[in-house]
């Protein structure tokens, strides 16, 4: 069996994959080169993350694929209703990165309500008067103990939006579309474990009126979840991540309320243009902002490789002679 890890896969991953008999490609082939050399080569399984996108094209046009990987959650760059109705197995990591973008989301959290993206830009600066005025600037900043926190989907990743949220002490709204409920379990380092029974709203209203600091934690939608009705509904001075995906939230009308000063604060992970954001986002002081990084840490990618291998090797035994 052979593996095109297109898009990279960890080491552990790897070996697993090795030690189970399985070949693994690590060239990184062009988007337009996909399908000739998964054809010169006789790939059986094309991982990717993001960057590599499995369209109907490339399903069509590979009898040899009987898998493909997803190393990660969003599975927006697949086709995998029609990939599934070819026989072909699509499988993805659904938790294995939440820890890492909630982490990630918290780090953008702190970054704005503590200026610090803007403060590294400006420093270091000369002489004691510029310091001071800097100092100043940054005089309305704000702890996030006590705030409420406001989650937009109650997936793996947004239930650890949550237990991070009440681990800091912050009130904690979930927003979906359909109410549920969900036991956020917090374990300590000592082993104890609490438990909350936390019961989403699908009230948007009342949502967006109560939350200080809005997390977006969906999967891609073909329309707005955040656009100029929603914000209008805000509460004033509001910190917005999206670390989901470009298109869940309306970038422009983003920069429109920024200047209104209704939103005090917001990052973005993910892009509607991506990988180009538009030149306004890249230049706004109120924004941070990241490379599409939330599932890049060493512990997720190598937690992502060897779940991916696991299931691979399980398909194998199960489905390919
Ligand atoms: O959907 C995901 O898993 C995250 O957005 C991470 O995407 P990436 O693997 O392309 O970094």
């Amino acid at each position: 069996m052979k593996v095109l890890a297109n898009d990279g896969i960890s080491k552990a991953g790897e070996q697993a994959l090795k030690n189970a008999g399985i070949e693994v490609l690590e060239n990184r082939v062009a988007q337009n080169h996909v399908i000739d050399f998964i054809n010169e080569n006789n790939v059986d399984v094309l991982l990717v993350r993001s960057a590599t996108k499995v369209k109907q094209d490339i399903i069509d046009a590979c009898p040899s694929l009987k898998i493909i990987g997803r190393g990660g959650i969003g599975m927006d760059n697949i086709d995998v209703e029609y990939a599934k109705n070819k026989g072909i197995k699509v499988i993805n990591t659904p938790t294995a990165s939440s820890k890492s973008v909630a982490e990630l989301v918290f780090g953008h959290f702190f970054s704005l309500a503590r200026f610090l993206h803007e403060s590294n830009r400006l420093m270091p600066l000369e002489g004691e008067t510029h310091f001071n005025a800097m100092k100043k600037s940054f005089n309305n900043a704000y702890e996030l103990s006590g705030k409420t926190l406001g989650v937009i989907g109650f997936g793996s990743i947004g239930q650890e939006v949550v237990k991070i949220g009440i681990s800091l002490g912050m009130k904690v709204k979930v927003l979906t579309r359909k109410p549920k409920t969900e036991t956020i379990t917090i374990n300590f380092f000592d082993g104890q474990s609490v438990h909350f029974n936390i019961t989403s709203t699908n009230d948007m209203d009342a949502f967006l009126k109560d939350s200080d600091f809005i997390s977006i934690n969906t999967p891609k939608t073909n329309e707005y979840i955040i656009d100029t009705p929603q914000f209008e509904k805000m509460k004033d001075g509001v910190y917005i991540v999206n670390t989901a995906r470009g298109g869940v939230m309306n970038e422009v009308a983003l920069i429109d309320f920024i200047e209104s000063e209704k939103v005090a604060g917001a990052a973005l992970d993910v892009f509607e243009n991506e990988p180009s954001p538009e030149l306004p986002l890249l230049m706004n002081p109120a924004l941070s902002l990241s490379p599409h990084v939330g599932g890049n840490t060493i512990d997720a990618q190598e937690k992502i490789g060897v779940e991916l291998a696991e299931q691979i090797i399980k398909l194998q035994k199960e489905t390919i002679q």
